[in-house]
């Protein structure tokens, strides 16, 4: 990735270098203006045209200085935003790629900390450790250049002898500076991870009174994290006072050394203080090569952890995306499934017909199976080849997203973002806004949604908070229906409405949505009795399987499900 960039963009650093060795060959040139004006100043009788011109150069350096800073800023640092932004494109695009199976396993808060703080720390290794290297390599050596030319040599080459232990102590340190990188990087994640659940979960929080339990946890994670972040700066910090102190001793050295050869005339006081200057410059590229060490390190910690998400694969392998005559013929034949990375069978050799145009329901008892095998139908998870086939063909060989745009899966979270209904309603198409009052009518919710302070136009809260749950269901099934594809899978998303709702919206659908295929999980017979199948889930297998009639003559388990289900609810009336 960076040397993909680093490929693409080397020109934009090679004018942003060009720009900071200009300014640092001009900073070289003002102490020795500033020296060139001591000795002259200190003349029996000072030539002040000359004093005037050695201003007039400083002064030309600065207005050079401002300029070089000027665009070495913007080439640098905007290349660095450049990588920045794409590598936030690509690994959003990477990720909204990537099949359920993945966002089962990340958490939110782990994610967030990688396209936040662990993209900073890259953009800051792609502009601010350029600037750094170079001004370490650069502008030592050509300080050491000037200081030898232009002073003396032996003064010189005795000044800059603990230099090198400068960078002996950021290589050790730089090592315990990644360890410790890497750890703060993960508690920056898991405080993310608590912060954004406990945000999503507060209503729970709020209704348990478990403020205090969660304060606890949440301080004990903000602990961690404080504790992490100050392991980090007890070693950082002790690098830059370790290379500070290194660099005050070059100063020493030329106090006692270069003081003595002031009083024996063998270098003048604008030589002295002109080294003191340099010497004085070479602080800085010191701690930048610390700095370098230091953010090399930390960014290689984060690099590692972008890379997890970047080279993150998906379960499902998908083939070219091929658009065919998509019908709805369902085949399934002996499936039985585990969810990635478990064991436990949750679907066991199950066997199953769905024809084009047909309205087949699956019920049972919860945890049996049921939305399972809903996802597999639009292929949100991997299954064994010969298991399942979508018109004839095994459903390995469709790209899933052909799949999904003509199957569409409302599931069990009725989930809508902070827009105004009558987008969330067109979210497949922009284009479909103006109809969004049809499919809000075919969903039963129009009136709902009428009544609503700025009825379409009302922007509903995060993940649609405003809405009750029951309009929340039904305006995701305006939104499925929107999408008019040609099979529609409700996925147990009407239970927050009453039974006899749900029983209308149903039959609405069906006569609506002629010859569109339509799968209904329900937990409410009564709601999917006029299905023309009627699958009966219990523990992973099908246990049962026909119309509601010939399921009653059966007597099995549906039937007793059915009367149980008949009797509470004249229990209720
Ligand atoms: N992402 C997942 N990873 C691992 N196991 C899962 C996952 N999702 C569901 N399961 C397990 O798979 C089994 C079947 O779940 P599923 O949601 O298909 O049942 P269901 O019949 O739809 O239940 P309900 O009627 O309560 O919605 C359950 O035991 C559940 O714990």
């Amino acid at each position: 990735m960076i040397k993909n960039f680093l490929k693409k963009h080397w020109w934009r650093y090679l004018i942003g270098v060009t720009f900071l060795i200009t300014v640092d060959v001009i900073q070289i040139f003002i102490p020795k203006q500033i020296g060139s004006i001591i000795d002259a100043v200190g003349l029996a009788v000072p030539d002040m045209l000359y004093v005037n011109s050695l201003i007039f150069r400083i002064l030309m350096l600065a207005v050079g200085l401002a300029i070089g800073r000027i665009f070495w800023r913007i080439t640098i640092n905007g290349t660095a935003r450049l990588f920045e932004f794409q590598l936030l494109n690509n690994m959003f695009q990477h990720i909204i790629h990537l099949d359920q199976d993945f966002f089962d396993k990340w958490r939110t808060g782990d994610l967030m900390t990688r396209f936040t703080s662990d993209v900073y720390l890259l953009r800051r290794l792609m502009g601010n450790s350029i600037i750094m290297i170079v001004d370490a390599v650069f502008m030592t050596s050509l300080t050491i250049i000037a200081m030898g030319s232009f002073v003396d040599w032996k003064l010189t080459l005795i000044a800059i002898i603990p230099l090198p232990s400068i960078a002996v102590i950021s290589l050790i340190f730089g090592r315990m500076i990644q360890r410790r990188a890497m750890d703060l990087q993960k508690k920056t994640s898991e405080l993310s991870n608590i912060t954004e659940e406990d945000i999503a979960g507060i209503d729970v929080i709020k209704l348990y009174a478990n403020h205090e339990v969660m304060e606890k946890i949440f301080a004990n994670k903000a602990k961690e994290y404080y504790n992490s972040f100050i392991k980090l700066i007890r070693v950082a910090g002790l690098m830059y006072p370790l290379a500070m102190l290194v660099g005050q001793l070059s100063t020493i050295i030329i106090f006692n050394i270069g003081g003595p050869m002031v009083i024996n005339n063998q270098i003048t006081l604008g030589d002295f203080i002109m080294t003191h200057q340099y010497i004085g410059m070479l602080v800085w590229p010191m701690i930048a090569f610390g700095d370098f060490v230091n953010l090399l390190a930390r960014a290689k910690a984060s690099l590692k952890r972008v890379n997890e998400v970047l080279n993150q694969p998906n379960s499902v392998v998908e083939p070219p995306y091929e658009v065919y005559d998509f019908q709805g013929k369902y085949e399934i034949k002996n499936l039985s499934f585990s969810y990635p990375g478990t064991k436990r069978e949750v679907l066991k050799r199950v066997n199953m017909k769905i024809e084009p145009g047909e309205m087949v329901a699956f019920v049972g008892k919860i945890g049996s199976g049921k939305s399972t095998l809903a996802k597999l139908l639009v292929k949100m998870y991997p299954v064994e080849r010969g298991t399942i086939f979508l018109d004839g063909k095994d459903i390995n060989d469709i790209n899933g997203r052909f799949i999904r745009e003509n199957v569409s899966y409302v599931p069990q979270e009725s989930f809508l973002f902070s827009m105004t209904v009558r987008e969330n309603i067109a979210f497949s198409d922009e284009k479909l806004e103006p109809y969004a009052e049809e499919y809000a009518q075919l969903a039963h919710v129009h009136e709902d949604i009428t009544n609503l302070e700025k009825a379409y136009e009302t922007v509903v809260g995060v993940r649609g908070a405003t809405l009750s749950g029951g309009q929340r269901q039904r305006v995701t099934i305006a939104r499925a229906l929107a999408k008019n594809s040609k099979m529609i899978i409700l996925d147990d998303c009407l239970s927050a409405v009453d039974t006899e709702t749900e029983e209308e919206i149903i039959k609405t659908l069906r006569s609506e949505t002629e010859g569109k295929t339509i799968v209904v999980i329900s937990h409410r017979l009564k709601a999917v009795k006029d299905a023309d199948k009627i699958f009966v889930f219990d523990d992973g297998k099908i246990v049962e399987e026909g119309n509601h009639d010939e399921l009653i003559v059966k007597e099995g388990i549906y039937y007793s499900m059915y009367i149980k289900q008949l009797i509470e609810k004249k229990v209720e009336d």
